[in-house]
């Protein structure tokens, strides 16, 4: 007999390769009229959109029942019909619907030379995303671009996905194509794929799946310990991080990344903790920006919670609620961590309120 989800993990890394290969050839030929602001003020690209579009179908036809919590959905495109933008949309993800990417990679799941969809058909697959999330039964969770941000800069981002079950992450895969395989050597080789599955350990592999290493985080060592944080301040403050490393006298620069890529790092041992404070009040972090990653941590040796040290809770809808930022580190550093944090924060209340 098989193991538990081998399926649903090989559709998962097929989805993630193909949608890596959209992002990265869109990145080469992106052009500024490609790009939307949306309502919260973040952009997001025909690549967003497309990459979305591809993983939707493929879940579609392997698992038609199965709804999906996605990040994008279409009613600005609808609303624009006739745009280039959807024509674009459209065009990239049926290149890569049919694109022979990888002999035997497509026979079951409904991709490859012959598979191409209609724009009405595309819409209606980028909008299976738009499930509300909840306690039980199976869900996906996709973030076609993860740190579109850092796409645009051409740095870090990352495709992803994820299965859960009864709220809890089961399969998570993430694509990270301009991720180097091994940080210490920036120019050399690129294009990471993480991938882990509940009780059944996490690997990091390359793009097409060639070099497959198994994953596990050093324990705590105070000498080398560093952060991984995101490049973008309006995400996560980097000054409640800095008081907080300064608590545990860390002396090694942190690491910004945009993206989930900052869970593979982590996962491999680049660094000693991902640390996201939040950097305003009111943001609720969704849970297509943490699922895949937190399975991989945890997977890895790792463990995942919020800033209190309360786990997270993927079954509260499509964010994690109320829960106050995100901290994944290995297990024998967690509780100096909190310990750190409550102490950061309440020097920062007790700062707040001298000026006050
Ligand atoms: N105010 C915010 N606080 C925390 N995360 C945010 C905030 N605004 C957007 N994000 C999300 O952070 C993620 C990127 O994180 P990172 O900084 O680690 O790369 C994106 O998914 C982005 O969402 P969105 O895709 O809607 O822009
Ligand atoms: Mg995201
Ligand atoms: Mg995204
Ligand atoms: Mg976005």
């Amino acid at each position: 007999m098989s193991l538990p989800f081998t399926t649903e993990k090989q559709l998962a890394i097929a989805a993630v390769r193909r949608a890596c290969h959209l992002t990265s050839s869109v990145f080469n030929k992106l052009v500024k009229n490609e790009t939307l602001t949306k309502g919260d003020k973040s952009p997001v690209t025909v690549g967003d959109y497309a990459a979305q579009a591809l993983i939707s179908s493929m879940l579609n036809h392997a698992y038609p029942q199965d709804p999906i919590v996605g990040e994008e959905d279409a009613t600005e495109l609808r609303a624009e019909s006739g745009s280039t933008l959807r024509e674009r949309i459209v065009e990239l993800t049926n290149e890569a619907l049919t694109l022979d990417l990888q002999q035997g990679d497509y026979a079951e799941w409904g991709i490859g030379p012959g598979k191409a969809k209609t724009p009405e058909q595309l819409m209606d697959e980028i909008d299976r995303g738009n499930y509300g999330g909840g306690r039980t039964g199976r869900m996906w969770c996709i973030d076609p671009i993860d740190g579109t941000k850092g796409f645009l800069r051409g740095e870090q981002y990352a495709v992803c996905l994820a299965l859960l079950v009864d709220a809890q992450v089961q399969v998570g895969v993430i694509g990270c194509p301009n991720l180097p395989a091994d940080l210490s050597q920036p120019e050399g080789q690129k294009g990471c794929l993480f991938v882990a599955v509940r009780g059944q350990g996490a690997q990091q592999m390359s793009l097409m799946g060639a070099n497959p290493t198994p994953l596990s985080m050093p324990p705590y060592d105070p000498s080398t310990f560093n952060f991984l944080e995101s490049v973008e301040a309006a995400h996560t403050s980097h000054s409640t991080n800095d008081k907080i490393s300064t608590l545990l006298e860390i002396t090694r620069k942190p690491i910004r990344m945009d993206s989930q890529a900052k869970y593979g790092c982590l996962a491999r041992g680049d660094a000693g903790a991902y640390m996201r404070m939040p950097a305003g009040v009111g943001y609720q972090e969704k849970i297509w920006d943490h699922a895949p990653g937190s399975l991989l941590v945890e997977e890895s040796g790792g463990i995942v919670t919020d800033s209190r040290g309360t786990p997270l809770d993927f079954g509260l809808g499509r964010t994690l609620g109320v829960n106050h930022g995100v901290i994944a580190t290995v297990k024998s550093a967690h509780s100096r961590l909190i310990d750190a944090v409550a102490k950061a924060l309440s020097n920062e209340e007790g700062d707040t309120k001298s000026k006050a």
